[in-house]
């Protein structure tokens, strides 16, 4: 039985903009996620778009600064944002910014002390679409996942792993292989350990160049002016492992734009519009 409790319910643009918190079993800890309802669903079931924020973000970054409730409600799109790592006293922790809470990079930690707490890969693909599913009146199957830098990373994992549970994918300066990176380098050995044959399971270049079945389009924004763009993103690697086996990828450059939610906000509603042509029907 869930434990569901609205903790926020905020009327916006003839929808609710709501915040949850439940026990999650896969990860241990109260959970808070977002949940967008547009006007749409107070007379039928809509289609759910999963948003993934990136590091050091909870569940209030995207639903207060992405500005996407707007366009949300015109398309009857329901948004769910979940918080970005298990949390609490009892959750490991770290003291920087990218490891740890607010940083739990959609994996499932086998190493201690972080595979006590730390299994969102679980979390986003499982327990949260059945808690969804059973709680709001939601389309059945009809997903879409989408996320920003650690986010962006998470959203594109979870799609190319599981073919058919996603109809679409969408990311903003998305890491698009962790296992090449220092985001991804330091995350990846605490959580999973120093074998990096187990990393190429949450890379997203990795699993594009192992995939056999389905080819779900992606769309990537990036914006030329994103400080991590060199260091920590590379889209083109992405670019690049799409070329070789026919991926099909819509990947847009912008120059100016940095890595900051500004950014997210000019580019949402092409996001949302992406996800609401492939949920249609
Ligand atoms: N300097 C920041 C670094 C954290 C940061 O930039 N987080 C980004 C995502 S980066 C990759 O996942 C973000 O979304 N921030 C939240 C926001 O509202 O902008 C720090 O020290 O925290």
């Amino acid at each position: 039985m869930s434990d569901l409790q609205r903790l926020e319910r905020h009327a916006c643009f003839g929808g609710w903009q709501d915040v949850y918190r439940h026990h999650s079993a896969s990860l241990g800890c109260a959970m808070n996620f977002g949940v967008y309802l547009p006007p749409q669903a107070r007379q039928r079931p809509c289609s759910v778009l999963y948003w993934l924020s990136g590091l050091g973000c909870t569940e209030q970054n995207f639903i207060t600064k992405a500005g996407a409730q707007r366009r949300a409600s015109e398309l009857g799109l329901i948004l769910v944002a979940p918080d970005t790592s298990p949390r609490g006293a009892a959750v490991a922790d770290d003291p920087a910014y990218d490891l740890g809470q607010g940083a739990g990079f959609y994996v499932n930690a086998t190493q201690a002390p972080w595979s006590a707490h730390y299994r969102m890969y679980d979390y986003v693909v499982e327990e949260l679409p059945a808690l969804i599913e059973a709680a709001f009146a939601v389309r059945p199957g009809l997903r879409g996942v989408a996320g920003h830098s650690m986010g962006g990373h998470g959203a594109l994992v979870v799609a190319l792993r599981n073919p058919g549970r996603y109809r679409s994918v969408s990311a903003f300066a998305p890491i698009v292989a962790p296992s090449r990176v220092p985001w991804g380098e330091k995350a990846f050995s605490a959580y999973l350990g120093s074998d990096r044959t187990t990393w190429a399971a949450y890379d997203a270049v990795a699993l594009v160049q192992q995939a056999t079945g389905e080819r779900l389009p992606l769309l990537v924004d990036q914006g030329e002016a994103d400080e991590f763009l060199g260091r920590e993103l590379h889209p083109e690697w992405l670019q690049q492992a799409c070329a070789l086996v026919g991926h099909p990828l819509t990947l847009r450059r912008h120059a100016e734009y940095d890595h900051g939610y500004y950014f997210v906000a000019s580019f949402i509603d092409d996001h949302l519009d992406w996800h609401a042509r492939a949920l249609a029907g």
